[in-house]
């Protein structure tokens, strides 16, 4: 089974430590969300995992060899079409041109674009629409790993739901991991597998929760319920700056496996 695994990983940028002992593993098929405050190394830790920054210190091994990423700005390429967009890493693997624009057309169909949003330009597509064009073309390349920073962070709540159904649909289909990092901690209870709280200066882990409702069974009334009972944990508290206290230390490798059960 793929499996990435990282351990003691340290970065710092000029002096400062931003990241300090992190360690965890994610395995083929689950979803791990990292969830902390602004500025806790969030998207640092992101940016190790996909291979754009290379971090002060780290043991990392990973099997994963296809890793979509996909950003809160949808980052399109504003000269191509919706359609060109979603095909840009077919392109780059080589794929002939009609056979990527039928791959990038069927995903983008399915990721509820219309074959006349498919032929505009990002600056004439909706912020949503944007959305949707981003995550197909991390999609359509069947990536093992999926890398999700904040993507559903600027959506209207209907579009959020819809976006996590097709997100849910493309992992269930594919087996793919995902790694999402964001600061909503109701995202997270809603679509990951297990939830590890991250605390700032310096980043680190310090708590992991694991959700073992499947998630196609995850109604709203749970979801609420669940988040608020994940907000009375101290970790929790503190780290979102909700209570005052010591911030723990890293959490050690026999706790990482034993996360407590929701
Ligand atoms: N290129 C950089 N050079 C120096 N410091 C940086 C750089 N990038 C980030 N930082 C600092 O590192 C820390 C972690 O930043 P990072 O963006 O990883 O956090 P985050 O948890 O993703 O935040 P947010 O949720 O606000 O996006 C912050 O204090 C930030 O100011």
């Amino acid at each position: 089974m793929n499996a990435l695994h990282i351990r003691h990983l340290y970065h710092r940028y000029g002096l400062t430590e931003v990241l300090a002992d992190v360690g965890f593993d994610l395995y083929a098929g689950e979803t791990l969300a990292l969830v902390g405050p602004s500025g806790c190394g969030k998207s640092t830790l992101l940016h190790v995992v996909a291979g754009l920054l290379r971090p002060s210190e780290a043991v990392i091994s990973s099997t994963f060899r296809g890793i979509g990423c996909v950003f809160q700005e949808p980052c399109l390429m504003p000269w191509k079409t919706a359609l060109d967009n979603i095909a840009l890493g077919l392109k780059a693997l080589g794929v002939p041109k009609a056979a990527r624009r039928r791959q990038a057309a069927a995903l983008g169909l399915r990721m509820g674009l219309g074959e006349e949003d498919l032929a505009k330009y990002p600056h004439e597509l909706s912020g949503g629409m944007q959305s949707r064009v981003s995550l197909a073309r991390a999609l359509v390349l069947s990536p093992d790993l999926l890398l999700l920073d904040e993507p559903f962070s600027a959506l209207d709540v209907g579009l959020k739901a819809e976006l996590y159904g097709l997100l849910r649909e493309q992992v269930a289909r594919r087996g793919t991991a995902v790694l999402m990092i964001t600061h909503d901690l109701m995202e997270a209870v809603r679509l990951a597998d297990r939830i590890i709280m991250m605390v700032p200066a310096p980043g680190r882990l310090v708590r992991e929760f694991v959700l073992e409702l499947a998630r196609e069974e995850r109604t709203d009334a749970w979801v609420y319920r669940t988040t608020a009972e994940l907000m009375q944990a101290e970790e929790v508290r503190i780290g979102f700056g909700l209570a005052q206290g010591e911030l723990p230390p890293p959490l050690h490798e026999h706790a990482r496996h034993g996360g407590c059960v929701v």
